[in-house]
């Protein structure tokens, strides 16, 4: 029980003290106005069985104010620990999200890329909704579970042959709902491993719904989202199907308590052994004790279900961020020594070193999938390398704070994501505290300016997700706007104009030479007419360096760089020059 509040609570247990005490209190409340009319039913029933002369009014009505009082104080329990609830499930939630999202932008990239985005979206909504609806059924179990047991411990100092009587079923039915709790997670398991399959597949189609109409893809062959939703909706069946039963059984168990009651309390009225006012009192409890221990066994299944969502969320915050704590030096030289490094099996780098000195302009080029996109990935430590290091100023990248080292980094990269918000702001996440006409003075560097001044409501022009509303050269040049406003030392860029049209190109090509002046540049590029001044060319072929140099010096050893140029000098594949 203590392990499922700490995954409901993601961690914080504590959160739940609060409604849990006014649950016990309004629940010990709720015994004492069903004590009074038991109080009221004897004596009434000494008056009638003329065991008394005269009805005690004064004793009826005292009962009578006691059962109110009580009742009162149940509302008044019952309300605080509703709202209680209610709010620390609410708040649960909401500090548990963020605090997901907060530890899931610190994870290796790795970790992330091998986890289908949809899972993480469903973890974050779905998962803690279960939670919020585990919180929530706790007052019942609660209740469910400590009324019985005050309930026997106060009938068997009346008579504890009935209280036994009355209770006879109680173990029997602990006993299903145990023997079944193995069952119930692993069917728990698959519904929501289906249910997450269902989400990522609808993902999927949504996400690809320009292919699936361009191809003319209908939904009968666009048929994995079809098998999602059937396999999801076997599990939903099989889930309640299976066990539903099993707990129709556990609460039949329990309500036999009533049988037992009336047997047994019939054979001892009639050898004398007990009164009728207890007799009643016991009947009465027996409707006042089953009720809601049935209701908590009804909502047991789904309380161990949502629980389930919570011990997904742990896992996921047990997975360890990436270590390191050293500032960077003021030095930025990068230098990679003996990197290997390969997502899953592939070896994508192999035994690569490299020096990058401050202040100069290294180009990285070579056939497509050569690596030279993880090799900046890996210079940003987005993944650390398998064997060799990464050295930033002389120092081992994974000594050092991730979040540091990206304050001395900008990236720009070849497929711009912009934020479903305004230009300002898509500009302004290069440097929070920037002011507007710092934000321009970047935008009008960047050769943006004048397109977001025409745009109706310029710098506040919402843009869509993903920046959809805006070209792929407009794209561009905000996400360059972006990195002159960050202002940092070591710009990495994955030239990006081959898709775009002269203009365009032009723009952002003066762009990027405004941004890389007086900084350390490492360039990925696909055109070699814009590498032709860089200090220092890499050749990267299947992983290794081939070659490098300056591009001079490339030509007259006439290897990969030299035929690769020449190809490019033929087909005319490049446009501007640099
Ligand atoms: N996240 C990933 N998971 C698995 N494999 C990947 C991943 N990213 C890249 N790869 C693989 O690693 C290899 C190198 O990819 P990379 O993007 O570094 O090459 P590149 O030289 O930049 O290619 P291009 O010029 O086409 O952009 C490729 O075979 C690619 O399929």
């Amino acid at each position: 029980m203590l392990k499922q509040l700490h995954n409901i609570t993601t961690g914080n247990p504590k959160k739940l003290l609060k409604p849990i005490r006014w649950a016990v209190f309004a629940n010990l409340a709720n015994m004492f106005p069903f004590g009074c009319m038991a109080m009221a039913v004897a004596m009434l029933y000494a008056y009638y069985a003329k065991e008394q002369a005269s009805l005690n009014i004064q004793g009826l009505w005292l009962a009578w104010g006691g059962m109110v009082l009580f009742l009162a104080l149940v509302f008044i329990g019952e309300l605080k620990s509703y709202r209680s609830i209610y709010r620390s499930g609410y708040a649960s939630s909401a500090a548990g999200r963020a605090n997901l999202a907060e530890h899931i932008r610190k994870l290796p990239l790795g970790f992330l890329m091998s986890k289908d985005p949809g899972e993480l979206g469903h973890m974050m909504m779905s998962d803690f909704n279960q939670l919020e609806n585990a919180v929530t059924n706790i007052p019942q179990l609660v209740s469910g579970a400590l009324v019985p047991v005050l309930a026997f411990v106060a009938l068997s100092f009346m008579d504890w042959q009935i209280a036994v009587a009355m209770f006879a079923g109680f173990p029997v039915s602990l006993l299903v709902l145990w023997g079944i709790s193995g069952l119930e997670r692993k069917l728990g398991a698959r519904h929501a491993r289906a249910k997450i399959t269902a989400a990522n597949r609808l993902q999927e189609y949504l996400l690809g719904m320009k292919i699936i109409k361009a191809y003319n893809l209908r939904g009968e062959n666009f048929s994995r989202l079809g098998q999602a939703f059937y396999r999801y909706m076997n599990e939903s069946i099989k889930l309640e199907g299976i066990l539903g039963p099993f707990f129709l059984v556990a609460i039949a168990f329990i309500q036999t308590g009533l049988s037992l009651i009336t047997m047994a309390g019939v054979y001892l009225l009639l050898g004398g052994e007990i009164t009728v006012p207890l007799f009643a009192l016991f009947l009465l409890a027996g409707t006042h004790v089953f009720d809601p221990l049935s209701v908590a066994i009804l909502r047991l299944p789904a309380f161990r279900y949502d629980v389930m969502a919570g011990e997904r969320i742990v896992s996921l915050l047990k997975e360890p961020v990436m270590a390191g704590e050293k500032e960077p030096p003021a030095d930025h030289d990068i230098r990679l020594e003996n990197v290997t490094f390969g997502y899953g099996r592939n070896t994508v780098l192999d035994n690569v070193s490299l020096e990058m000195k401050a202040g100069t302009l290294t180009a990285i080029v070579g056939p497509s999938g050569s690596g030279k996109s993880t090799l900046l990935r890996l210079i940003a430590r987005f993944y650390d390398p398998q064997q060799g290091r990464v050295l930033f100023g002389g120092s081992d990248e994974r000594e050092m704070d991730p979040e540091k080292l990206m304050q001395k980094i900008s990236m720009v990269f070849q497929d711009v994501y912009l934020f479903a918000d305004t230009i300002t702001n898509n500009i302004r996440y290069g440097r929070e505290n920037a002011v507007q006409e710092e934000i321009e003075a970047a935008a009008k560097e960047a050769c943006c300016h004048d397109f977001i001044a025409r745009l109706p409501q310029g710098y506040d022009t919402m843009v869509g997700e993903g920046g959809s509303t805006l070209s792929g050269g407009e794209k561009q040049r905000i996400s360059i706007a972006r990195a002159i406003l960050k202002n940092v030392p070591v710009i990495l860029l994955d030239e990006a104009t081959s898709s775009l049209d002269p203009e365009n190109e032009l723009e952002v090509q003066k762009a990027i030479s405004r941004l890389i002046q007086g900084r350390t540049v490492i360039l990925i590029a696909h055109r070699l007419k814009t590498v032709v001044k860089a200090d220092n060319i890499i050749v990267l072929d299947k992983g290794k360096v081939v070659e490098q140099g300056t591009h001079a010096a490339l030509l007259s050893n006439n290897g990969l760089y030299a035929r690769l140029w020449e190809l490019q000098m033929k087909t005319g594949g490049w446009r501007i020059s640099a």
